[in-house]
């Protein structure tokens, strides 16, 4: 597809510029925490990489897009560190999300073709099975608070694809039980200025210390169950985690030799395997189930898109007594796909995410001291007025094949780009597509009485409680 570059901010040559509003000690950080979404948007107005101060540390919001594309393809400069990321390793350990530039090189080219669309079937089985079992737990006129009930679902979905038939049902229960939990701690701990209110003994934290600690048990059990098993195929060789424990299986437990061109002879260590594992739950649960609250939410206040999309469930599906959709069904929802994609443009999960310079740098003209704090936001490319035509309005047809060349290369970057692209990506849209049509199919969801929702810029762009109700239609 032919994509156009953006012209620089203004139509004017690439620029810096020093983002006003920024208080003695503090800088930008209040405005950043009161309203993260608003400060973000205000940004691009003022140059193509805008700098802003939290607190002692300067960072650079990289605001035009191609300027963030050119960032995303230089990994060896711009990687992943930083002093956010400092805060989250010893929480989620050292995997695919959180390792620096030679480590991540090996282990992705471990964990990548787990993802092949090869595969995709036999998660898609997992899928329809949890799908069925969470529309069956719907009652007619009794309010359910969706953004729970979605991350419950997106977790067990993601827990049975990391690890097969290896995990067992209780267990599966406890890990759902025990992630939300983790993400919302995560989060808090992430964005905390002192990290002080995080050690001390209330209800709250002795919550976290205890789903942390549980849930790394039950992986290590799992992880270690798998790795013993003599018959050496990591259960039935499906999960995601199959080809790590392959690798971990043929070898003697430690680091092997430098990877061949496909990865082979590194031997991962069980750690690597928990720290990985870990990373998988986290990195595919709150993420799906964000899109899936918000295409609940805009399928609740958008009657036009609401009745196109019924229309064609109607058409594939075969309408409320109908049946549940599955793989095969995908190439023909879809405007489920566009709905879903343009439900992602106004509120990408990954809302904000961080590089840091390895080195001395240049981008768009801006110099950049080695370890520069480099920030870039999907959610703000996304409500770019210079790059989307009224971007705050609700328009799935903006993907039609004629129409989405317009958008200019780098704007819409959900997955991000580059090496560090979500691996999860098809997976994600796959899991959303299903649970959409198979909902949307037999359900209308509405919105309980006095809702008011707003993003919730947390870990990830969330609604947070989303009470609705359900009734057949
Ligand atoms: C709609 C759902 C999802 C969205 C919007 C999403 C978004 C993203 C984004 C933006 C990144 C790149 C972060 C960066 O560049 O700093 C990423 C990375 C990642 N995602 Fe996803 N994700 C989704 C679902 C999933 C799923 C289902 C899985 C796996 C089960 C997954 C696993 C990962 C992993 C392991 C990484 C790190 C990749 C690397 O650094 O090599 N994601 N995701």
């Amino acid at each position: 597809m032919h994509r156009t570059e953006a012209p620089a901010a203004g139509g004017r040559r690439r620029s810096r510029a020093l983002a006003p509003g920024g208080l003695p000690v503090l800088g930008h950080a209040l405005l950043l925490k009161r309203d993260p979404l608003g400060f973000l948007r205000s940004l691009p107005a003022l140059g193509d990489v805008v700098d802003i101060r939290l607190g002692p540390q300067r960072a650079h919001v990289v605001c035009h897009p191609e300027l963030v594309r050119r960032m995303l393809l230089s990994p060896r400069v711009f990687d992943k560190g930083g002093p956010l990321f400092d805060k989250v390793r010893p929480l989620v350990g050292d995997g695919l999300f959180t390792s620096g530039w030679q480590e991540h090189r090996r282990q992705r080219l471990l964990v990548q073709p787990a993802f092949h669309p090869s595969r995709m079937p036999r998660y898609a089985e997992v899928m329809s099975e949890e799908i069925e079992r969470f529309a069956g737990s719907l009652r007619e006129g009794r309010p359910v608070d969706l953004g729970d009930a979605l991350t419950a679902l997106t977790a067990r979905v993601t827990i049975r694809a990391v690890f097969a038939t290896r995990i067992t049902a209780a267990h599966v229960t406890e890990v759902q039980r025990c992630l939300p939990v983790l993400l919302d701690g995560i989060y808090r701990r992430m964005t905390a200025p002192l990290g002080v209110a995080e050690k001390l003994p209330t209800p709250g934290n002795r919550r976290f210390a205890q789903a942390r600690r549980r849930l790394s048990q039950v992986i290590e059990q799992t992880v270690g169950n798998a790795a013993r098993d003599a018959s050496g195929t990591g259960g039935d060789g499906a999960g995601l985690l199959s080809l790590l424990l392959d690798a971990h299986r043929g070898g003697t437990g430690e680091p092997g030799p430098e990877p061949g061109p496909a990865g082979q002879g590194y031997r991962p260590t069980l750690g690597e395997l928990h720290d990985q594992a870990m990373t998988l739950l986290i990195a595919g649960t709150e993420t799906t189930a964000g899109v899936l609250s918000w295409a609940f939410h805009e399928l609740s206040v958008q009657p036009g898109a609401a009745g196109r999309l019924r229309a064609e469930l109607d058409e594939v599906l075969g309408g409320a007594a109908g049946r549940p959709p599955g793989l095969p069904d995908l190439p023909r929802l879809s405007y489920t796909r566009r709905f879903l994609t343009e439900v992602l443009r106004r509120y990408p999960p990954a809302w904000l995410l961080t590089r840091t310079t390895t080195e001395a740098a240049e981008l768009g003209g801006a110099a950049l001291p080695a370890g520069a704090v480099m920030l870039f936001s999907p959610y703000q490319l996304g409500r770019n007025p210079a790059l989307f035509a009224e971007p705050d309005r609700f328009d799935p047809d903006r993907w039609l094949p004629e129409r989405a060349g317009e958008v200019p290369r780098g704007a819409m970057i959900p997955f991000g780009s580059g090496n560090r692209k979500c691996p999860g990506d098809e997976l994600g849209m796959t899991e959303a597509t299903l649970t959409l049509a198979a909902v949307a199919s037999r359900w209308r969801l509405e919105p309980a009485p006095g809702t008011v929702i707003r993003p919730l810029p947390k870990a990830a762009l969330v609604t947070g409680p989303l009470p609705m109700i359900p009734y057949r239609r």
